[in-house]
């Protein structure tokens, strides 16, 4: 925010970092673009460097000694099949998410094996995986398998081809204007006049009414800034409200399936046409009526199609009994024209339901399906944008002549995996780069929030939103013990506790890839998670997070011999992003005599962390170590003033 601050002073004075111009975006980003592709595909099955079944293994890349327990038929005709470790409760670590592309192959195959069934990963869980295949494989199935991740090369192809079309052809395209000013050769414009409007949302703040006005004025470009709890999708989806109540067509999209299907959700009820891209597998059942193949499936042409489809039945029945050479000519014949109109059918299908509908809903990367050539739209609305790279950005602004950008830069940026790609600015969001070139003039922040006591509140309104942000009066006070069934106790009466293990011999250490854990603080943090639910406090209630990987591999392990934690969830910070949950305990892993806190400094993470409790944030941390650095210095005094603060030694041995 201050850099939007300072940068509306001098409206149109951008930052240098700022002001590229497209032709030095295209020069720029075309080599990290590839950097990137390589570091995916380095820590993927499809890397040269994958030697043994072990290597891939530890890198997280292969699921070895897999045995498959269930097969369920869902999605739409997919076939879903969920695999357990032959070795025991808990999956090894991994690098699996859900919507990687995966191959199943026999447990001890070779490396170059050809594949039993290719995937999409459905659903993770800490046990099992669930897999979304076209059809069961045919055999193999009751032998030990395993599961190979692949790197998706086709996201990065997509990218390359954006660029190619940003650096030639858009000049005369739908979003030719738009182009000159997300890159700073002409000013944003917005309409004179406040737009008024009657919000669908009867509840919405002042904050949120402010920023759905300014969006609906805007002519070119809008950035609705959502801290952390502040009702950022629900506003969003006002806009998009409003935007079909002016008869606008909209393209709306997220970098993930999840975030997308959250706005089909909230959409649905208000009976907009809409239609949701992309694979069945990577959308949440509850959104799959919305989705395209389905909607192909009701409508009329789809069913002209399967009746032309019976009728070809019939007659290849018949072209197989013809003697006569002339009959079994016309059959072709007529075959050869009923297969085309049978193609021509299904495309109209699903032409029509694009057509007709006045939402499109679709992944960044799923804008660049052929279904999609030729369209375009009034408005393109990104939720997450701050999570995009700029470059996916522009797959769906392309297609556009105005744009809404909704996100918050003070949160985390999208994950990259190339360290130099990283460094020379990949990971730069179009979402930031035009907060700092024209700040306030087309942004609007979100300033009551719906999820945090006031006290977790307060830290990071005061750190990084200007103390601009209230709690609202539903949450304000809001503590563990008001939830029912929770008992007053010293550990559920607070809404910051702060458990220090400085002094007490709970030093970090590094695993095999060199990621930090630190044993005894993680046996403290699951103390911590059995006290509260002791107190009654729900296990799903509680989410256990921490920035480094291999400690989240720790207390997973701890948490396995727990039967009564078995529900809480334990991620890393950056996957926890955008989740929230009633007690969060973070784990700061970090105890070093040289006071070394590596990438728990970067403000945004913690920002993340802190911001994902609604009734208390506990940190386990050494407050000697993390002081070290003078911004968790601040946090830890924060805590001291505002919380409670505990020794780790009363902990030990529980
Ligand atoms: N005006 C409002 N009045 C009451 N509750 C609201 C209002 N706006 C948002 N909320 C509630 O706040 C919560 C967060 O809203 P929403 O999911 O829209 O936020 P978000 O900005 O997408 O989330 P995040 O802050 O994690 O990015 C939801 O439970 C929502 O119902």
């Amino acid at each position: 925010m201050e850099k939007g601050k300072s940068s509306s002073k001098n409206k149109n004075k951008p930052t240098s970092s700022s002001a590229i111009t497209l032709e030095q975006f295209v020069s720029t980003m075309a080599p990290l673009i590839d950097l990137e592709k390589d570091a995916e595909i380095s820590v993927s099955m499809n890397s040269a460097e994958t030697r043994s079944l072990d290597s891939a293994q530890k890198k997280g890349s292969t699921i070895l000694n897999l045995k498959c327990v269930d097969i369920q038929t869902g999605l739409m005709g997919k076939m879903l099949l969920e695999f357990q470790s032959n070795k025991g409760d808990i999956l090894p670590p991994h690098k699996f998410g859900t919507h990687d592309v995966v191959v199943l192959k026999p447990n001890k195959a070779d490396l170059g094996c050809p594949a039993l069934g290719q995937g999409v990963v459905y659903r993770l869980k800490d046990s099992s995986i669930t897999v979304a295949f076209d059809d069961v494989p045919e055999e193999g199935l009751n032998n030990p398998l395993r599961l190979e991740k692949l790197a998706n090369e086709v996201t990065y192809r997509r990218m390359k081809d954006t660029l190619i079309q940003l650096s030639k052809g858009v000049l005369k395209g739908p979003a030719s204007d738009l182009v000159r000013v997300l890159f700073g050769e002409r000013p944003p414009t917005m309409s004179k006049k406040d737009v008024s409007f009657t919000p669908s949302n009867r509840n919405l703040d002042h904050s949120q009414k402010d920023a759905v006005s300014r969006a609906l004025s805007s002519k070119d470009v809008f950035l609705l800034h959502g801290p952390p709890g502040t009702g950022k999708t629900t506003t969003v989806v006002e806009i998009i409200l409003q935007e079909v109540k002016r008869g606008s067509k909209i393209l709306a999209c997220a970098a993930s399936n999840i975030a997308v299907d959250n706005i089909v959700e909230r959409l649905v009820p208000h009976r907009v046409k809409l239609v949701r891209l992309g694979h069945p597998a990577r959308m949440l059942p509850q959104v799959l009526d919305s989705a395209l193949d389905a909607q192909v499936l009701r409508g009329d042409n789809s069913s002209l199609a399967n009746d032309i489809r019976k009728e070809m039945k019939a007659l290849n029945g018949k072209l197989l009994k013809a003697k006569d050479r002339n009959a079994k000519k016309d059959i072709r014949r007529e075959l050869k024209s009923l297969s085309r109109e049978e193609r021509k059918r299904q495309q109209l299908a699903v032409t029509d339901v694009i057509k007709n509908a006045d939402v499109v809903l679709t992944t960044l990367t799923g804008v660049l399906t052929k279904k999609l050539d030729g369209l375009s739209f009034d408005v393109v609305v990104i939720d997450e944008a701050a999570q995009a790279l700029e470059i996916a950005c522009w797959i769906a602004l392309l297609k556009g002549s105005r744009c809404i950008l909704a996100g918050d830069h003070l949160q985390l940026p999208p994950t990259i995996q190339s360290v130099e790609a990283e460094k020379k600015g990949l990971g730069k969001t179009l979402f930031e780069r035009l907060a700092d070139l024209y700040g306030y003039e087309i942004m609007s922040m979100l300033t009551v929030q719906y999820r945090m006591h006031e006290l977790i509140m307060n830290w990071s309104s005061g750190e990084l939103y200007e103390n601009k942000i209230e709690a609202h009066s539903s949450v304000a006070s809001h503590l563990l013990y008001h939830l029912e069934d929770v008992k007053i106790s010293p550990s559920t009466e607070k809404a910051l506790l702060l458990i220090d293990t400085a002094g007490c011999d709970m030093e970090e250490k590094k695993d095999e890839e060199d990621s930090t854990l630190n044993e005894g603080e993680a046996e403290v943090a699951i103390a911590h998670a059995k006290r509260l639910v002791d107190s009654g406090v729900g296990a799903s209630d509680i989410g256990l997070i921490t920035p480094y990987a291999a400690q989240v591999v720790f207390l997973k392990r701890l948490k396995s011999n727990v039967d009564k934690l078995k529900e809480m969830e334990i991620s890393t910070v950056d996957g926890f992003q955008g989740r929230e949950k009633e007690a969060i305990i973070i784990s700061m892993v970090r105890s070093n005599s040289k006071k070394e806190v590596g990438f728990l400094s970067d403000r945004r993470r913690m920002n993340v962390a802190v911001t994902r409790a609604r009734r208390q944030c506990c940190l386990v941390c050494d407050t000697e170590t993390v002081s070290g650095d003078e911004f968790l210095k601040g946090l830890i005094e924060y805590f001291e003033e505002h919380g409670e603060y505990l020794s780790a030694s009363e902990y030990v041995n529980e």
